[in-house]
């Protein structure tokens, strides 16, 4: 009998009434696991637990937090080949980046330790005599957590560890289709000592768990990363709510990635094959337009595609293979339907596109690159969040700085240059959240702010210290001695 990995509520594991398998999307013959399928009245179990959790946990010793987040941080740490082992097989990354993304997890934990150490207040003198100000935050109440499929453990990590180290209690609902790492997370963090309650999962779809969250009016905050589409939905549910929620989103991007005619070639090469390719182009962050100025243009793209065609696309735990499938039918259906849009509006298809056969049935994609684009096509407007990746050819820096910023969103921008002029220039007027300088577009720190502007993000910001902004509230208390 196969084994149901079940939701973790009120300190217990919970049989669901369904399950669903998780796929590995390198061999659709290979289940990775059962994992349950919750339902609304799951959703109100776990959304029970946590409220009757909070009052103690949000009064704890930060002393137990930090050692819980500790103790978490360490197993992930030492557990991290398997974990990203696990992550690789069900998500599509390569073993590396699996490995690569559970370390950065364990990381996360720990730099949240020590945040709950580092909570801090302000004391402020009144401008009545005798009257002392303190101000300071507490947690925000029963936090609902929606993650995406695309970085399995390291999104949910990113939410479960602010949340937990500034004293709120928890509900996660990871994506559907990568339950399992969200799952040995939450796993891991209950085994290293959270009182019952404090941390639940209730695995399942989101039109059913995700939209029960939204419609509780006991979840006071919910931390959602996704798509735009889904993410106006959630913004609407936590306005609307009574009492209202607290709300941030992390979505899509159309990231620019300027290349300038003094850029060292084999510097700008490895930051757009990196940006646009790695992970399957799978990220937020992605590098999807590679902004190209006359001059250095043919050399680019020749160099970019040589550097494509030594990409190795294959099963993610393969040695070897530098790209993995796309994650599921549907995404690469998404990708290949935006490669024929491409072709149809005039752009050419320079390389790759190709669906690809390997020894076993996966989803397999020739990386895609575009060139004679224009930032008018849809596929220089619209996140595709595949391996797709659009050229536009622009005169000079003036130029492509506006064809950068010309974009309803604003997540991630980066630059090849070698002048110090234009670099600073381009950090100082990109309209992103965030700006790489001979970096790629994505693969960021975890210590500092993660997030964008336009329609990429919506409220604070998420990672490092900055993360207090939504999983605490702030209280300003006058005193008159
Ligand atoms: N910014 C980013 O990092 C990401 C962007 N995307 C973009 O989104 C596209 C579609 O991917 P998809 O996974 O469908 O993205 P979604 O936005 O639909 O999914 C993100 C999360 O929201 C949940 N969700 C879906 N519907 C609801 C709802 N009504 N109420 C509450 N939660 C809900 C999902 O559940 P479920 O498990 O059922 O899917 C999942 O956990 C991608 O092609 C890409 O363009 C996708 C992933 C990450
Ligand atoms: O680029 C990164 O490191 C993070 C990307 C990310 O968070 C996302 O794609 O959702």
């Amino acid at each position: 009998m196969t084994t149901v990995f079940r939701n973790f509520i009120a300190g217990e594991f919970v049989a669901a009434e369904k399950a669903s398998p998780n796929i590995n999307p390198s061999n659709t013959k290979e289940v990775v696991g059962e994992y349950a399928q919750g339902s609304k009245a799951d959703l109100e179990a776990a959304v029970a637990a946590a409220k009757a959790a909070f009052p103690a946990w949000s009064r704890s010793n930060p002393q137990l937090r930090y050692d819980v987040l500790m103790k978490a941080s360490n197993e992930v740490i030492a557990r991290k080949d398997e974990l990203g082992a696990l992550l690789s097989r069900e998500e599509g990354k390569t073993l590396a980046e699996g490995i690569g993304e559970a370390t950065r997890a364990g990381q996360i934990l720990s730099f949240f330790a020590a945040e709950a150490l580092r909570l801090n207040g302000e004391l402020v003198n009144s401008i009545r005599p005798g009257v002392g100000i303190e101000i300071t935050r507490e947690a925000v109440g029963v936090v609902g957590l929606i993650t995406p499929w695309n970085f399995p453990i390291a999104i949910p990590a990113w939410k479960l560890a602010p949340a937990l180290a500034y004293g709120n209690t928890v509900v996660i609902k990871p994506a559907d289709l990568v339950p399992g790492s969200a799952w040995a997370l939450v796993d891991i963090l209950n085994r290293a000592g959270l009182p019952k309650g404090v941390l639940n999962i209730v695995m399942g779809r989101g039109s059913v768990v995700g939209q029960a969250m939204l419609e509780h009016p006991d979840v006071a905050a919910i931390s959602f990363t996704g798509s735009v589409q889904t993410g106006r939905r959630v913004a609407a549910a936590a306005v609307a709510s009574i009492p209202m929620k607290k709300v941030q989103l992390e979505m899509g991007g159309k990231n620019p990635f300027v290349v300038l005619d003094d850029a060292d070639i084999a510097t700008a090469v490895e930051c757009a094959a990196n940006g646009a390719f790695f992970s399957t182009g799978q990220r937020c962050t992605a590098s999807s337009r590679l902004i190209v100025t006359d001059g250095i243009h043919d050399k680019f793209v020749a160099a970019l595609t040589e550097r494509l065609k030594g990409l190795v696309v294959d099963d993610a735990m393969k040695a070897g293979t530098h790209i993995g499938p796309v994650v599921d039918e549907s995404q690469l259906g998404q990708d290949e339907k935006y490669i024929g849009i491409g072709r149809d509006e005039g752009a050419t298809l320079h390389w790759g596109g190709e669906r690809l056969n390997r020894e076993n049935p996966g989803f397999y994609l020739q990386p895609a690159l575009f060139t004679g684009v224009t930032n008018s096509m849809r596929i220089a407007r619209e996140e595709i969040f595949g391996p797709v990746a659009a050229v536009l050819r622009v005169k000079d820096y003036e130029e492509a700085l506006a064809v950068a910023n010309d974009t309803e969103f604003g997540l991630s921008a980066g630059i090849a240059t070698t002048s110090l002029k234009h670099a600073t220039h381009f950090k100082r007027n990109s309209e992103a959240g965030m700006v790489m300088v001979n970096l790629p577009t994505a693969g960021v720190d975890y210590h500092v702010p993660f997030g964008g502007r336009k329609g990429s993000s919506y409220g604070p910001r998420e990672q490092g210290s900055y993360a207090r902004e939504f999983y605490t509230t702030v209280k300003t208390a006058y005193t008159l001695a």
